[in-house]
């Protein structure tokens, strides 16, 4: 499990089941019809059995009392999800044939046995806490699609309601710890589930608790992310997390594929993210940058290391600021390979100057933005053909990545003035906050370079939001990661004042470069992200809402053709 300085203390995890574990449609579409479907049989040969009493008899008398009454009042209650618990335990015996013939398996999201594997390892006891009865929680873990399909042996102890309670009150999660007086409730317990009632009430008994927002759960109430930790990726990530144990979590979703990375320099974000990668064996891994000595040094290294052979170890030299450079750039690559499987737009520059691009456009919206548009699009055909190779079996692990960064929160898109020429700025493209200091808002002489970055950061949100409207039909996904503060070469020319202020606000939060890549892998490889709506991983590795005027479709499409007109580009793709 990744250490981090709140989930370090965790001594005990706590699971919720659907929405958490399992997606919410495999008990919805699965397990409850085939309930709804042995009951008859199971009535007309079981109602007077003693095997059957107890379940029977469970049920309020007026529905016990004849088969066609308890019939009718299972069916409205499942019809209603109702988690009364006599309907929970006579589900869970009536799945029972179904888990044991093989008809039934339980698909665990791919994270959560790696996970459950890595907690057992890590001898951190993992309990369930779920609606659906005991007898039903275990048959569940013993029946699932991984392999080993029994990952019972990983789960020290099972709830339900019935004996700890309903889930929505802080008493149940106190009985529950109240067993195990080794591991104080306080911060030692960490509970999660889909449920914002259930997590609001663990929190209320002194567990850490987060909400879990899987593909196919509902979407959140207003304001939860504000209060509490939303995860859709493996739990145990967090800002302390290393790209390298990203990639080992994910290894078989990286093995094979074919990886461009731009800004593969040494002792860059870029290099961390090909040393990560390149342990998990990818068929190929496409390294970008602007100087060659630097580009073949991080080649050497990922050969020299032995982690690759140099047959899957390419390089490509590539000034994103030039346009004639990204486009011979994106004609070496595809004559590199046929397909490419994942494109993470990691380079970028932060600078104090302001000078243009040979095309004329301000360098820092040129490089960090224009050039990674163009790249992108020129490079569609291949991402296409490798999405055509997984729709069956893997749709959405196709990925684009955009690095941005939470600077985005306060810098909205200026298309008054995207080459910062110093025209005045519409009121909702200013910046966000009305504290900024001078150097920020205006810089000297009139260009900030802070403001350019940032600016170029919402950009790379709205490049993903365009993508995504695009492409994920397809099966091409994309997301926007932001790695968090990181010494890298990217901080050489930045204002001086930037500087100081980012020592000063950011002290003690200092990610090494191999975890700020790791936001970068849960958005390239994690395949529970497959089929997500969101559009933002955090620097903790989890999702994250962007700020609006990041997330906003109008926005994202007023950039997507003002980076046609600036580019050629790109027009194929918007019909698509
Ligand atoms: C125990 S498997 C069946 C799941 C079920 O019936 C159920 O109600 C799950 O609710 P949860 O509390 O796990 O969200
Ligand atoms: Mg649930």
């Amino acid at each position: 499990m990744a250490a981090s300085s709140a989930l370090s203390t965790i001594k005990v995890v706590m699971l919720d089941i659907e929405g958490t574990v399992c997606p919410i449609s495999f008990v919805k579409d699965v397990l409850f019809p085939y309930a709804l479907d042995a009951l008859p049989g199971t009535l007309e040969s079981k109602w007077d059995s003693p095997e059957f009493a107890p379940y029977r008899d469970a049920f309020p008398a007026e529905y016990a009392s004849s088969p066609s009454a308890f019939a009718d009042h299972v069916r409205d209650l499942a019809s209603r999800d109702v988690k009364v618990a006599y309907l929970k335990s006579l589900q869970g015996y009536l799945w029972e044939t179904g888990y044991r013939n093989g008809e039934i398996k339980a698909p665990l999201f791919p994270d959560v046995a790696p996970q459950l594997a890595s907690w057992a390892a890590a001898g951190i006891p993992v309990m369930i806490y779920s609606s659906g009865s005991v007898p039903a929680q275990k048959l569940l873990f013993a029946h699932t699609d991984g392999r080993p399909a029994d990952l019972t042996p990983l789960i020290t102890d099972y709830f339900d309601t019935v004996n700890a309670g309903p889930k929505t009150q802080a008493a149940s999660y106190a009985a529950i710890a109240a067993r195990y007086p080794a591991h104080p409730r306080e911060g030692g317990w960490l509970f999660l589930s889909d449920n914002v009632a259930e997590v609001e009430a663990a929190a209320r008994a002194g567990m850490q608790s987060f909400v879990v927002q899987r593909p196919g759960n509902a979407p959140l109430p207003e304001g939860v992310e504000a209060r509490h930790t939303v995860t859709m990726s493996s739990a145990s990530f967090d800002r302390s997390t290393t790209g390298t144990e990203v990639a080992r979590v994910f290894k078989d979703h990286i093995k094979g594929k074919r990886v461009l990375i731009t800004g593969a320099s040494p002792n860059s974000l870029g290099e961390a993210t090909a040393l990560a990668i390149a342990r998990s064996q990818p068929a190929l891994l496409i390294l970008a940058s602007r100087t060659r000595s630097k580009l073949d040094a991080v080649a050497s290294r990922l050969v020299a290391d032995g982690l690759l052979p140099s047959a899957s170890v390419r390089t490509v030299e590539l000034d994103l600021c030039s346009q004639a450079s990204v486009r011979a750039a994106a004609a070496a690559v595809a004559g590199l390979t046929p397909r490419l499987d994942v494109l993470i737009n990691n380079a970028g520059i932060n600078t104090q100057h302001r000078r243009l691009s040979p095309e004329g456009v301000e360098a820092t919206f040129a490089t960090n933005h224009v050039g990674p548009f163009l790249l992108t699009t020129l490079l569609l055909p291949l991402l296409r053909a490798a999405a055509a190779d997984a729709a069956a079996v893997a749709p959405g692990e196709t990925r684009i990545v955009n690095v941005s960064s939470d600077g985005h929160r306060l810098v909205p898109m200026r298309f008054s003035d995207y080459n910062l020429e110093g025209k005045a700025a519409l009121p909702d493209e200013l910046p966000r906050s009305k504290a900024l200091p001078d150097w920020f808002t205006k810089g000297g002489k009139g260009y900030s370079g802070v403001l350019a970055y940032n600016m170029s950061k919402t950009a790379a949100v709205l490049l993903t939001v365009g993508l995504k409207q695009r492409l994920r039909a397809q099966g091409i996904q994309s997301f926007a990661a932001n790695p968090g503060t990181i010494r890298t070469p990217l901080m050489r020319d930045i204002q001086p004042e930037l500087r100081d202020s980012i020592e000063t606000l950011h002290a003690g939060e200092w990610k090494s470069p191999d975890q700020g890549c790791a936001p970068f892998l849960v958005a390239a490889f994690d395949p529970s992200l497959s089929g997500s709506d969101e559009v933002y991983v955090q620097q903790d590795c989890q999702l994250r809402r962007p700020s609006a005027h990041a997330a906003d479709v109008d926005k994202a499409e007023r950039l997507w053709v003002l980076s046609e007109a600036l580019t050629g580009a790109g027009q194929g793709a918007s019909r698509l």
